[in-house]
C-alpha cells in the first residue's frame, strides 16, 4: 500500500544479474544520500527467467564494491503485478523495451510508465548494453551510465 508522495521504480534488464542490480542499488544509494529512500520503493527484475534466484555478477558485485555502493539482490523475473504496482519500469536496451511493452499488454490495468533508463543520460547515451560476454571495463560502462541516469531521473522526481 503507497503512502503519500511515495514514489517506485523498477529496474530491468534481460537476466536481472548485470545491468539491472546495478541500477537498483546506484538509485537506492543516491535516494539514501538524498534523505528520500523511505519515500521509494525500489527493486529490479528480468525479462527473462535465465538467472531466476541467482546473485549479482561477479564482476558486477567488483564494480560495485570499488565504488562503495551496497548492492545485495536475488534475480527474479517481472510480474503482471509489477506492471500495476510501479509507477515507473527503466530498462536498459530496445529488446528489453520491446518485451515489457509486449508483456504489459497482457495486463489489464498496467500503470507503469515503461521507459528506458538512458533517456535520462544528460550524454545522450540511450541504450545501456549488456555485459554479459564483456569485460570489467563494460561493467565500468554500465555504472557510470546508471550514476548519470539515475542522478537525473532522482533530481526528476524531487
Ligand atoms: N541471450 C543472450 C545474449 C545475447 C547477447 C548478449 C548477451 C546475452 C546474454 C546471455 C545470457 N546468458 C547465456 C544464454 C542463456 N540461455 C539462453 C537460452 C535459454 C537458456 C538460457 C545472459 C545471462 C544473464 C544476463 C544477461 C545475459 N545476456
Amino acid at each position: 500500500m503507497a503512502t503519500t508522495g511515495s514514489k517506485s521504480a523498477l529496474f530491468v534488464c534481460l537476466g536481472n544479474i548485470c545491468r539491472s542490480p546495478i541500477a537498483e542499488a546506484v538509485f537506492r544509494k543516491m535516494a539514501t544520500d538524498a534523505g528520500v529512500v523511505d519515500k521509494w520503493r525500489i527493486d529490479s527484475a528480468a525479462t527473462s527467467t535465465y538467472e531466476i534466484g541467482n546473485p549479482p555478477d561477479h564482476r558486477g558485485q567488483a564494480c560495485m564494491k570499488k565504488h562503495d555502493v551496497p548492492m545485495k539482490h536475488v534475480a527474479r523475473q517481472v510480474t503482471k503485478d509489477d506492471f500495476m504496482s510501479f509507477d515507473y519500469i527503466l530498462c536498459m536496451d530496445e529488446s528489453n523495451l520491446s518485451e515489457l511493452n509486449r508483456k504489459a499488454k497482457a495486463v489489464k490495468n498496467s500503470s507503469a510508465k515503461i521507459e528506458l533508463l538512458g533517456s535520462y543520460d544528460p550524454d545522450k547515451q540511450l541504450i545501456i548494453n549488456d555485459p554479459y560476454y564483456g569485460s570489467d571495463e563494460d561493467f565500468e560502462k554500465v555504472y557510470e551510465q546508471c550514476v548519470r541516469c539515475c542522478t537525473a531521473f532522482l533530481k526528476m522526481n524531487s
